[in-house]
């Protein structure tokens, strides 16, 4: 059995859908999974469980507000977790251009500079392509699980 936390982004639900959805099928597999609707850092320096970021993008490359007062506190004070696992999942649309996916990027380059490791390659899913986020990310999470 692993805990893990997703911590969420999003601003018209599909992210949120999409970590609820994993939150059920990784305990039907018996494993702990705590989704943050609003992380603060405590929500991560409290514990060492794995970190799995699942969010969208919104405006130009950023965040979405829920998640944006968890980003900019782990900018400021950088807790160190050498070695903690953590995965990205990030939502965007590819008529975007530059901008896409790039609230993965950003919550990746943080979690790099505090030393956490990253497991698996990004998931990006395209809203042009798929309708359905949760057909992706289900086999990447439990993929993503396994390797930890
Ligand atoms: C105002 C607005 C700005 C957006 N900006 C970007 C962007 O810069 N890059 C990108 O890849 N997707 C962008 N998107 C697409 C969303 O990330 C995508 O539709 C996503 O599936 C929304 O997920 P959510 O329901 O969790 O908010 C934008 C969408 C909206 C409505």
């Amino acid at each position: 059995m692993t805990a893990i936390r997703i911590l969420v982004g999003s601003v018209y639900g599909g992210a949120l859908l999409t970590a609820r959805a994993i939150k059920k099928d990784l305990e039907t597999g018996g494993h702990q999974v705590t989704v943050l609707e609003n992380p603060a850092l405590e929500d991560i320096t409290s514990n060492l469980d794995p970190l799995l970021v699942c969010t969208s993008t919104t405006g130009q490359g950023e965040l979405p507000p829920n998640l944006l007062p968890f980003y900019l506190d782990l900018r400021d004070q950088l807790p160190q977790q050498p070695g903690r696992p953590f995965g990205v999942i990030v939502l965007g649309d590819s008529s975007y251009g530059d901008t896409f996916c790039g609230a993965g990027e950003l919550m990746e380059e943080a979690l790099n500079e505090t030393s956490a490791r990253k497991i698996g390659d990004t998931l990006r899913i395209d809203a042009l392509e798929t309708m359905e986020p949760e057909a992706d990310a289900l086999p990447w999470a439990r993929e993503w699980l396994s390797q930890i």
